[in-house]
């Protein structure tokens, strides 16, 4: 049985509300799956993983939470290579620069990225979820 983490940061909700659903659609296939605050995760909670999703909503000016998803993400560098993953978060104001900056980023590491980032505006609505538990199927 595959081992899916779903790691994400979240300051008021939104990222949190893709990340179970998200975490939904990667169990759907019997998976076991574990939904993580960043700020509970290590590195070998990715390097363990056969399959991982990570959420964080754009912050700054564009960029990633910076208190912790950001270190993180600079953490797992050495163990993403090949590894398949999927990203995921919440955006206000932004045309999604954040997220094509991070893509770039998973990419320059070697990851197996499955599927473009989904990014939502705001707070998910049932499509946005349905479209987040699409991108957890694809985990699994
Ligand atoms: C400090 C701060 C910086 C933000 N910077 C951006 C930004 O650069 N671009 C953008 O599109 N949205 C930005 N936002 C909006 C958030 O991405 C948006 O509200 C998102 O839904 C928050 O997700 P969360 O509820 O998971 O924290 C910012 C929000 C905050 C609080």
């Amino acid at each position: 049985m595959k081992k899916i983490k779903v790691i994400y940061w979240s300051g008021t909700g939104n990222t949190e509300m893709m990340a179970k659903a998200v975490a939904d659609g990667a169990s759907s296939g019997g998976s076991v799956v574990e939904l993580i605050d960043v700020s509970k995760a290590s590195v070998d909670t990715v390097a363990h993983a056969d399959a991982v999703a990570l959420g964080c909503p754009s912050m700054g000016a564009e960029v990633l939470e910076e208190g912790e998803m950001e270190p993180f993400i600079e953490s797992i560098k050495g163990v993403v290579s090949g590894k398949p993953i999927v990203l995921f978060g919440s955006y206000g104001w932004g045309d999604g620069e954040w997220m094509r900056d991070w893509e770039a980023r998973m990419n320059s590491c070697g990851s197996n990225l499955l599927a473009d980032g989904l990014i939502i505006n705001e707070t998910p609505d049932a499509d946005a979820l349905e479209q987040c538990k699409d991108l957890g199927k694809l985990l699994r």
